[in-house]
């Protein structure tokens, strides 16, 4: 028994411990009793030949529970506790497959299972290559990848598959990235090489070039695999989440070792057209975009052009070199609004007008939190 707990539970404890059970049972009614509306739900989709997943129904059910929140939970409380219900609802309709960038302990992993909840079959896969191949090939239905950190900026790959694949994006979803310092010995000393990704290297440059300035810095393929890698060789540390270090059983040396405290990794959720619709306006919405201009004056400024006219706000607008050789860019362009609006339909008309190249790459709910 642990030191100073009373012999006797304290009755007025056991009178509230009482209440909570009977809560619980209540609440386990109500969660079946909602688990069996999706299943309907999930028949109805099926006659139908629709699609399960829809996360503009989801981001609504999160809105319209956090509008209606009378406490003492927190609003913050009520998103993840829905979507691991509606996680669980939809695994009874269909399974939900989803590709991201694995081992197990990544933190595409955590956006994976933060954004679909628990109740999904996980496809880890080596590369974020991998996630766009696996999901174009359909052996997974979504795909999870990184597209920007707020210390590092763009994930440079992931926007050069957007081009390049059918992919589409219908979601987003952003965490807090703390690193940590793993090794098998609890102990700064005789570190020879530090393993990590390259962006997670990159977003502790202050830290390891103070603390471990001789210790080599080596690129791994995530984060999770430079934990494996420290967990069968003493003399290297890696860079990744505490999940990553209970994972391979390996020491929190140094925690938080992030040179930026609020350090965040944006995610996108992808997948192929063909097998998933666009999702319908929610009332907060994102439509993301790449397109390119001749390379003449002015033409940066009439693209802008159409979007002023109609209202339509930018919330990113990111260039990416488009490797012909003549100092041609992509550009990457966030719209907050869905083209069921009548200003953002018309904004997009005039501005693919006057594009080179244009292309949709998606329209999706904002991360709801
Ligand atoms: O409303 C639906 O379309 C459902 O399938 C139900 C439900 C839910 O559990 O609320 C489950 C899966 C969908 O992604 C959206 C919502």
């Amino acid at each position: 028994m642990a030191e100073g707990a009373p012999a006797t539970p304290d009755p007025a404890l056991l009178a509230l411990r009482h209440k909570i059970d009977a809560v619980d049972r209540e609440l386990l009614d109500l969660v079946n009793k909602r688990a069996a509306l999706a299943q309907e739900v999930g028949e109805l989709k099926k006659k139908e030949g629709s699609v399960v997943f829809r996360p503009e129904r989801e981001a609504q059910v999160i809105d319209g529970l956090k509008a209606h929140n009378p406490g003492p939970l927190r609003g913050e409380s009520v998103a993840p506790i829905w979507r691991e219900i509606m996680s669980a609802c939809r695994s009874l309709e269909t399974p939900t497959r989803v590709a991201y960038l694995g081992p197990a302990g990544t933190f595409s992993e955590q956006a994976a299972l933060g954004f679909f909840g628990t109740s999904i079959v996980q496809v880890p896969c080596t590369s974020i290559d991998e996630v766009f191949r696996t999901t174009t090939a359909g052996a997974a239905d979504f795909g999870v990848v990184p597209v920007e950190n707020s210390t590092e900026g763009v994930v440079a790959r992931s926007l050069d598959l957007f081009l390049t694949t059918p992919l589409f994006i219908i979601g987003e979803t952003s965490l807090f990235v703390r690193h940590n310092l793993l090794r098998r010995e609890n102990s700064l000393e005789d570190i020879q090489a530090v393993c990590a990704h390259p962006q997670a290297l990159a977003q502790c440059h202050g830290w390891l070039s103070t603390h471990l300035p001789h210790a080599e810095r080596r690129p791994v393929s995530s984060n999770a695999e430079g934990a494996r890698l420290a967990a069968l060789d003493k003399r290297l540390a890696a860079v990744a989440s505490e999940r990553a270090g209970s994972e391979y059983g390996l020491h929190i040396v140094a925690p938080a070792i992030q040179d930026d405290a609020h350090n965040r990794t944006r995610f996108a959720i992808v997948t192929h057209p063909d097998r998933h619709p666009a999702p319908k306006a929610s009332g907060h919405d994102c439509t993301s975009l790449v397109v390119s201009v001749t390379n003449k004056p002015g033409a940066v400024h009439d693209m802008l052009v159409p979007l002023k006219a109609h209202g339509v706000s930018m919330s990113r607008f990111e260039s990416r070199p488009a490797r012909s050789g003549q100092w041609e860019y992509y550009f990457y362009i966030d719209l907050q609004g869905h083209p069921e609006q009548p200003n953002m339909a018309q904004a997009l008309r005039e501005l693919r007008a006057v594009c080179a190249y244009f292309k949709l790459l998606g329209t999706y709910p904002l991360d709801v939190h």
